[in-house]
């Protein structure tokens, strides 16, 4: 007998923010071990590294990937300042966000809606996974798929900001090019070699946005996951939301207004056979005020097979994990949830 499948359009958070809810319905309620709990919290040591890139300027390379070289061993994420994106472009990226979240009606929005049945499908949403029984994130986003070209359908985009997506794309692929290209030298690689190991670059860009929660404690805007791709570059306002994992702590990214988070994903990780590890995240929420982020994702293709580089790898140092089929691993980590790192733990030889 065939299975009935009913779809009904998932309620926005946004919905549930707005009539003032004093309890969040309990899908959203996450279990005692992954709630935030502020005094395992750290924030006045140390942050993120933030790394100046210099406009990329030869005078300081040397330099810039001994940063990087630190940056990304220790912590699979950081904040690059001095990266020759427009400032104007990022406050015109988040400008565009706000706009459709906050001055658009429900009606209006949903005309952009996803296709809440299939995994990753371009448009307006609130639920990630596909399988229905994890927890909720208190979050809605809208998903554009923006490279390669042919996979580009500017009419599935707001009009209004049509002309501001594809400038930020264009300027996000190059700044994530010229990233992986130092990411590459910083470990003794040909400077194409992270380029080459992922090929054509499939590229989404996600606007997040995270409502005033009721309880901030008991909820998560986004659990814990790390990016499944090779590279995301992220823009947040000025709310502070981001946390990144560090040595088992989490430690907030603390907002600065033109600077773009790096953060390693796990093909990167792979390709690299984890002398670079992705950085586990998440997002928190809190009862004041939303919270808007952009963040790009650059993945290889769904056939791409993804193994470690053989530079890094010898007889005492042999490959750390399997070779994966990029695709696959996707599915993977839509069908079972991104559970911190499990899914590229899965591939550890
Ligand atoms: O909103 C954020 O700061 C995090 C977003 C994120 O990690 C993601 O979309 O994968
Ligand atoms: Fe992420």
């Amino acid at each position: 007998m065939e299975a009935i499948v009913v779809t009904t359009e998932p309620e926005r958070v946004q919905t549930l923010s707005e009539i003032g809810l004093q309890h969040v319905p309990s899908q959203y309620i996450q279990p005692l071990e992954n709630r935030p709990d502020k005094s395992r919290r750290k924030t006045t040591d140390s942050g993120v590294p933030v790394i100046d890139l210099f406009n990329f300027d030869p005078k300081h390379s040397d330099q810039l990937r001994h940063e990087l070289r630190r940056a990304c061993k220790e912590w699979g994420s950081f904040q690059i300042t001095n990266h020759g994106v427009p400032k104007k472009l990022l406050d015109d990226m988040r400008n565009a966000g706000r706009s459709f979240f906050n001055n658009w009606s429900m009606e209006e929005k949903k005309k952009y809606s996803c296709d809440s049945s299939s995994a990753a499908s371009e448009g307006y949403g609130s639920r990630m996974l596909v399988k229905d029984d994890s927890v909720l994130d208190w979050r809605d986003y809208f998903d554009h798929h923006t490279l390669p070209l042919s996979r580009r359908n500017p009419n599935r985009w707001p009009s209004f900001y049509r002309d501001v997506m594809v400038e930020y794309s264009n300027h996000m692929k190059e700044l994530a090019l010229k990233l992986l290209n130092m990411i590459s030298e910083s470990l003794s690689l040909p400077s194409s070699f992270i380029e080459d190991a992922v090929g054509e670059i499939y590229q989404n860009i996600t606007i997040s946005y995270y409502p005033p929660c009721p309880q901030p404690d008991l909820t998560l805007g986004l659990q814990s996951h790390s990016d499944m791709g090779a590279i995301t570059l992220l823009i947040q306002d000025d709310v502070e939301g981001l946390h990144v994992l560090k040595d088992g702590e989490w430690i907030t990214v603390q907002p600065i207004t033109d600077a773009i988070v790096v953060i390693l994903a796990d093909q990167t990780e792979i390709i690299t056979n984890g002398h670079y590890r992705s950085s586990q995240h998440r997002a928190v929420t809190n009862a004041q005020q939303a919270r808007l982020s952009v963040a790009t994702f650059h993945d290889p293709a769904k056939s791409r097979k993804i193994s470690p580089a053989a530079h890094l790898t010898s007889e005492n140092c042999p490959a750390r994990y399997r070779e994966v089929v990029y695709g696959d691993y996707v599915s993977s980590w839509y069908t079972k949830g991104p559970e911190g790192k499990r899914n590229i733990d899965a591939l550890l030889l």
